[in-house]
């Protein structure tokens, strides 16, 4: 018998439609940085790969997971910096929200270690071409992993998880971010286009034995199952870190396909983004249109509760 279901009788909310970008096509940079124990040159060093990448027309950087910090449950704690506070008490973001404006550009800050009370967090900050913070995404979910003989780390053990999902709308589009280990959780992307996003923005530093196994992988299932772009942003590899990053940075269209991507050197990747494949690839499957939500619904919580 011919199923009688229609999607508007599902009973969550539609998805909202994709909001009208303030522009269609634009360069991003992904630049891949080396971080050190010397925070300072951390800093002056991001400052100017986000200079390079601007002059090379980028109008939106986004920068690895935790950028000014060796990644270590040692260190995390030292680096901190208290956000809210601002200022000398985040030299990080204040550099961060200065380059924004003065370069007239959208960052997606990639992650620092964040001080909140006598709380740490791994925190996303994004600024505007005026140089305001305009989102702060704490990862939710913490990266525990006991592989024996390959990777034990348990970032628990330093950070708290953030409560929220963080979506933003820029001079480039609305960006759902999420931090490294959050593109494991497909629902938060899932949320993210829901709610309208253009583009999904995930520094991360996966490491050497995940990185080979599945990083493209979740990149490439998370833009083409919400037919999306989705970018990433990982840190140089150090051979000598405790912590080794896997690197290979990715920009990932709404097909699925890898537009652009790199090994684990330092580098600056720009590539063009042309939000009208989210519409045409849409069109051309529907899936928005085919879920069937009378057998499974996605509950965005954070909204129904808002
Ligand atoms: N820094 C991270 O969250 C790494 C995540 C990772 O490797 C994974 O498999 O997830």
């Amino acid at each position: 018998m011919a199923s009688t279901y229609k999607p508007e009788q599902a009973r969550v909310p539609p998805a909202v439609q994709l909001p009208v970008p303030p522009v269609t096509k634009f360069k991003i940079a992904l630049c891949q940085l080396s971080a050190t124990d010397d925070k300072e040159r951390n800093i002056v060093h991001a400052r100017r790969a986000i200079e390079e990448a601007a002059e090379k027309g980028a109008q939106l950087v986004l920068l690895p997971e935790i950028w000014n910090s060796p990644y270590s449950n040692d260190c995390l704690p030292v680096y901190a910096e208290d956000i809210d506070a601002g200022g000398d008490a985040s030299p990080s973001t204040a550099m961060l929200s200065e380059a924004a404006r003065s370069l007239q550009i959208t960052i997606v800050g990639g992650s620092i270690p964040e001080r909140s009370g006598d709380r740490l967090y791994n925190t996303c900050c994004v600024f505007g071409k005026d140089g305001k913070l305009k989102a702060k995404h704490r990862k939710i979910h913490l990266f525990d992993i006991d592989i024996p003989g390959k990777i034990t780390f348990v970032e628990s053990k330093t950070l708290s998880a953030g409560d929220n999902h963080t979506i933003v709308d820029t001079d480039v589009g609305r960006i759902g971010i999420g931090i490294c280990h959050d593109i494991q959780f497909q629902e938060l992307a899932m949320v993210y286009a829901a709610r309208g996003a253009h583009l999904l923005c995930y520094p991360g530093a996966f490491e050497m034995t995940t990185g080979p196994l599945y990083w493209e992988l979740v990149q490439r299932s998370r833009a083409a199952d919400n037919q999306l772009y989705v970018a990433t942003c990982s840190p140089a590899r150090d051979a000598g870190a405790g912590y080794i990053a896997w690197g290979h940075s990715t920009l990932v269209g709404p097909f699925g396909e890898v537009l652009a991507t790199t090994e684990h050197e330092e580098t600056i990747i720009i590539a063009e983004i042309d939000y009208s494949q989210i519409e045409l690839r849409r069109t051309n499957l529907p899936l928005q249109n085919q879920r069937r939500g009378d057998l499974y619904q996605l509950v965005d919580l954070q909204r129904l509760n808002s």
